[in-house]
């Protein structure tokens, strides 16, 4: 009895070296090359006759073999093998690269169909290297599957051995989703659909099974993090008690909270009250205040006995997060240390040593904060600031540092419900959609280079007010040292030509430490008037006397990078202005800067971004920790999605794992398709 597990190797027509080729494209598996699927489809004209063929192009012939194989070497490592076809109409020249195998399957007399690309010229036809078949039931398809190849394997190959494993081994395929789920959506059963995805009779039908496989794996996908929520939330965590201390520390901020920051404030304490761990996520859009909310829990955690940490993305933030965590904590007797991959030896083993003894009570810092070496004594509030940096993988390392801590991911970047369903389905959602009083729209223009002189004016009046500006150098995102070469141009044109009688500075990722936060507090502190930065920037750097941000070459970010770099400015109470040198001729270009002149709304943003983008990649699903889907797309099958997710939230409520008989198939298939994700982002 043959099984879906079966290794590829012993195919017939397989053997270790091919096998190796498909390995290459992760296909090990009879069921791995079943749901390997065609990246598209080539309809396939009819059968033609070598007379009818007026101009060169792909067609399908049937041809016979009249002359021997005649092999040449072309030159090293290239040998062709060529002989004549013909039908009742005319004559063709066929050759092959590489092929010597074709000697022995290309005899005289023998009729052989073959599709590719003929050329016609003043010699002849002729065909190089086309798919060959000698049985005319496999040309019955005129839609073939085109797939994704490797190096070594071609698409007859492919093809060739997916007919053959879906001739022999489709009957032992089970399907998984419940018939009643099946009815309800009017869904076609698994045969047909991995039938009809590789070699469908007809566009119609391949629509059919795509829709099944598409809905298949979101709800497969959304079941999977479903069912990880409720297992995070059966866990026994560290439960607090709300501190008064905690209240009297939000009465002596600066500034009151704005509403939606108390309601996060108070979701967050009512997470950490419970003895379940926290699992929650804070959408804020940028320059929301989202930094005061992870403070104010931190301390819930101090107040409490216990230790708190905040991992930020880049040393500039979590060096800035530092410096505005100890003003706000003075008076307090809270211990907060700071810990990057540039902090010295002799101090990092010294936070080292007082974490570990429990020392330290707050500790803020980078991707140094997940090395093995960090042990804490009792932490219990882990947060994570900008979580589409970091992945839930790494965010899970962090939290296995505590015991069941609590998780408090914070992000700027505003998604529709529907995908932080599918990206942040394990954790809970709180949102920001409040600015603190007294911020000003930020005034958007599109600019092109030709006007930069008078952008760069308009920055000189600007910066004679008392106000600061940055430039955003252009990004190129294929080589961080062409992105600081540019950056650096732009540092020293602008110094010399244009504000000679003022401080430029320049900040890059590749820095030293000690340099960047020198010139990040010189621009802090005023002294530094225009800063020239690469997108090192980009996250959460808050200086709120900046307000003039201009953008080089602004095609080149995607919206939702626009949106963040222009979120360093209107941080403060000035009339606040982000220009963006947009020298793109694409629409796409265009529409952006259009975009981001009408709305400073991130969250309408994200959805136009969504749009503009399409499938495109908004975020690297990668990046999240999201396994990859193969058939899905969570953009493009937004409204199945949907569907999906209602559809998941009943099953999930009725059945939290999938005990019931009718459901044994879809949790084997969850186990099978999605078991190493389920348990790497289980706490
Ligand atoms: N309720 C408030 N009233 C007035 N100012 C506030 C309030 N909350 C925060 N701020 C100030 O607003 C500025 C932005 O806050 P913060 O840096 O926390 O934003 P953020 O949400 O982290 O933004 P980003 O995602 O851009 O980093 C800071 O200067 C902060 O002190």
């Amino acid at each position: 009895m043959s099984s879906l597990k079966e290794s590829i190797q012993y195919l017939k027509g397989v053997g270790p070296k091919k096998a190796s080729l498909l390995n290459n494209i992760n296909i090990h598996t009879v069921e791995d090359i079943l749901y390997y699927f065609p990246r598209d489809y080539e309809a396939r004209k009819d059968l033609i006759c070598l007379n009818k063929i007026n101009k060169s192009g792909k067609y399908l012939i049937k041809v016979r073999i009249n002359s021997n194989i005649e092999e040449s070497k072309v030159r090293k490592g290239l040998k062709v093998y060529k002989c004549i076809g013909e039908d009742n109409t005319g004559k063709i020249r066929i050759s092959f690269f590489n092929s010597p195998f074709i000697k022995n399957l290309f005899h005289i007399g023998r009729e052989v169909y073959l599709y590719g690309e003929v050329k016609k010229s003043f010699s002849g036809l002729q065909i190089t290297h086309p798919e060959y078949k000698f049985n005319e039931t496999e040309y019955k398809n005129h839609i073939m599957p085109i797939y994704n190849l490797t190096r070594g394997l071609n698409q007859n190959d492919l093809s060739k051995l997916t007919y053959k494993v879906i001739q022999d081994h489709i009957t032992i395929v089970d399907e998984y989703i419940p018939e009643c789920i099946r009815n309800e959506y009017r869904i076609c059963d698994i045969k047909y659909a991995l039938k009809n995805i590789h070699f469908p009779q007809s566009i119609e039908k391949m629509k059919i099974s795509k829709y099944r496989l598409v809905f298949e794996e979101l709800l497969l996908l959304q079941l999977a993090l479903f069912m990880v929520k409720n297992q995070i939330a059966n866990e026994e965590g560290v439960s607090f008690k709300h501190k008064n201390e905690v209240d009297d520390f939000i009465k002596s901020l600066p500034f009151q909270l704005t509403g939606a920051q108390r309601n996060v404030v108070e979701e967050i304490k009512k997470d950490l009250e419970c003895d379940k761990p926290m699992n929650r996520l804070v959408q804020g859009d940028v320059g929301s205040g989202k930094t005061v909310v992870a403070l104010i829990s931190l301390l819930e955690a101090v107040f409490n006995g216990y230790q708190g940490a905040l991992m930020a993305p880049t040393e500039i933030l979590a060096q800035q997060h530092y410096e505005g965590c100890i003003k706000l904590y003075e008076g307090l007797d809270v211990k907060v240390e700071l810990l990057t991959g540039s902090t010295k030896a002799k101090k990092k083993e010294q936070i080292l040593n007082d974490l570990k003894n429990g020392n330290v009570d707050i500790v803020i810092g980078t991707h140094s904060l997940i090395q093995d070496k960090v042990e804490f004594k009792n932490l219990a509030l882990v947060i994570t600031d900008e979580q589409h940096r970091f992945g839930v993988n790494q965010r899970n390392v962090f939290a296995k540092k505590g015991i069941n801590p609590n998780i408090l991911v914070m992000t700027a970047t505003p998604i529709p419900r529907t995908l932080a369903l599918i990206l942040y389905g394990d954790l809970d959602v709180s949102i920001i959609d409040e600015l603190p009083p007294g911020r000003k729209e930020i005034k958007t223009y599109g600019s092109t280079e030709k006007d930069k002189g008078k952008v760069y004016e308009f920055i000189k009046k600007e910066v004679e007010k008392g106000r600061q500006a940055y430039v955003v150098a252009p990004l190129v995102e294929e080589s961080e040292t062409l992105e600081i070469n540019s950056a650096t141009e732009i540092y020293e044109n602008i110094k010399e030509h244009y504000f000679k009688d003022y401080n430029v500075g320049l900040v890059h990722g590749k820095m030293k430490n000690k340099d960047k936060e020198e010139i990040m507090n010189r621009f802090k502190n005023g002294e530094v008037h225009i800063l020239v930065a690469t997108t090192v920037i980009e996250v959460g750097v808050n200086v709120p006397n900046a307000s003039i941000m201009v953008i080089e070459n602004s095609e080149r970010f995607g919206l939702a990078q626009l949106h963040q770099l222009r979120g360093r400015v209107g941080r403060g109470e000035y009339q606040s202005y982000c220009i963006l040198i947009n020298n793109g001729k694409s629409p796409v270009a265009k529409e952006r800067v259009e975009i981001m002149t009408k709305t400073n709304d991130g969250f309408i943003i994200a959805e136009e971004d969504l749009k503009i983008r399409g499938p495109g990649e908004f975020f690297g699903t990668i990046q999240h920790g999201i396994p990859q889907l193969k058939m899905a797309n969570l953009f493009r099958h937004m409204k199945i999605l949907k569907l999906v997710q209602k559809k998941a939230e009943i099953i999930i409520k009725e059945d939290p794992v999938l005990k019931s008989e009718k459901y044994e198939g879809l949790k084997k298939k969850i186990i099978n398709e999605f078991g190493k994700f389920i348990e790497n982002i289980s706490l």
